[in-house]
């Protein structure tokens, strides 16, 4: 099955996942009132796409990943009431989110569905794409721990998405893990493998302090659309801040049609509104170092807390085992071994 038309966007598309994203850094507690003022100000500046869900994705919201403040439904309709420009994303992980979510959260006005797989796993996502398909919904696929698959696995990875109707696949650098020269190689190998199928993305996070360079390498080889969040705002140390891709996109020479004053001001706000922002302290960057899925921190912030073990080791450890999104549950049995030591 080949995908729809591609976005039509003259220029680099920039989705700002604050919403989504930096839920995680906000254990999930984001209210309407947080996210009408968030969607207001990216709305006013110009952001063409803003993602809404629980930091997991639809139906994120459980023991295991974080129980939501605000049910993501109520989020999404607040989200799109205060948008007059900005179109709505959300974000599914096959397994956590279901197709009956997936349509609830396009009633609630959801327009755009990005179904994220660990990067070796896209057959899990062909169902959703084509469901997302049916319900008028645009596509976008998120391969997640992009690091872990070389260049031609993670193109041949993106033809699966492409081919169930994905219309953009994201290299997803879930641990900030990726330097500049590999997030080309990857980029190049997926527009390589796509040509006019499907568009290539970029998602990328801060552990290494590389992100907005990743960024704008990805841009330059010739990603069309890129993620970013309001002061950074996401799981980990999180996600390229959307203000400074704004300016050095700008500088670059690459187009997104955001005003640069704008998406400042909102930027400035963003503070007062959430208070913790994330930073790139010792239990982050060694996430970055060790590849390990950035919204595993704060999990491991709370339970190395509650066994006495420092979150950073936590983090070793779990790179070292390789664990991948959806185990976050197994750091308690880290936790317990150590303690135990
Ligand atoms: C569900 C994850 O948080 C998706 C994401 O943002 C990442 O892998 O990074
Ligand atoms: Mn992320």
């Amino acid at each position: 099955m080949t995908a729809r038309p591609l976005p039509d966007f003259d220029g680099i598309r920039l989705t700002d996942t604050t919403l989504r994203d930096g839920s995680h850094a906000v254990r999930h507690r984001f209210t309407v009132d947080q996210v009408e003022a968030v969607i207001r100000g990216l709305d006013d500046a110009g952001v063409p796409v803003a993602e809404v869900s629980h930091g997991d994705g639809l139906g994120g919201s459980s023991f295991a990943y974080g129980m939501s403040g605000t049910d993501e439904l109520r989020l999404i309709e607040r989200a799109a009431e205060a948008a007059s420009r900005t179109r709505i994303a959300t974000l599914l992980v096959p397994g956590i989110g279901t197709v009956e979510r997936m349509r609830e959260a396009a009633s609630a006005g959801a327009q755009i569905v990005r179904v994220a797989t660990h990067c070796t796993e896209a057959d899990v996502s062909v169902q959703h794409f084509t469901i997302a398909r049916e319900i008028g919904l645009e596509t976008a696929g998120f391969l997640m721990l992009a690091h872990r698959a070389a260049p031609a696995e993670l193109a041949a990875q993106a033809r699966i998405m492409a081919d169930a109707g994905c219309q953009c696949i994201y290299v997803v650098d879930s641990a900030g893990a990726l330097l500049p020269h590999q997030v080309t190689d990857r980029v190049d190998a997926l527009l390589q493998e796509l040509g006019d199928d499907a568009q290539v993305g970029m998602h990328a996070h801060l552990n290494l302090g590389v992100g907005v360079a990743n960024s704008l390498a990805a841009a330059r080889a010739g990603a069309r659309q890129i993620d970013g969040t309001l002061c950074g705002l996401g799981a980990g140390a999180g996600n390229s801040p959307t203000e400074q891709l704004v300016a050095v996109f700008e500088r670059a020479g690459l187009i997104t049609h955001v005003d640069l004053d704008g998406i400042l001001a909102i930027a400035d706000r963003l503070p007062e509104l959430v208070g913790r922002l994330p930073r790139a302290d010792r239990a982050a960057i060694v996430q970055g170092y060790a590849g390990v899925y950035s919204s595993f921190l704060l999990h491991a912030e709370r339970i190395g807390a509650d066994h006495g073990v420092p979150t950073h080791e936590l983090l070793a450890e779990a790179g070292r085992r390789g664990y991948v999104g959806g185990q976050e549950d197994l750091l308690l049995d880290i936790a317990v071994e150590f303690a135990a030591r």
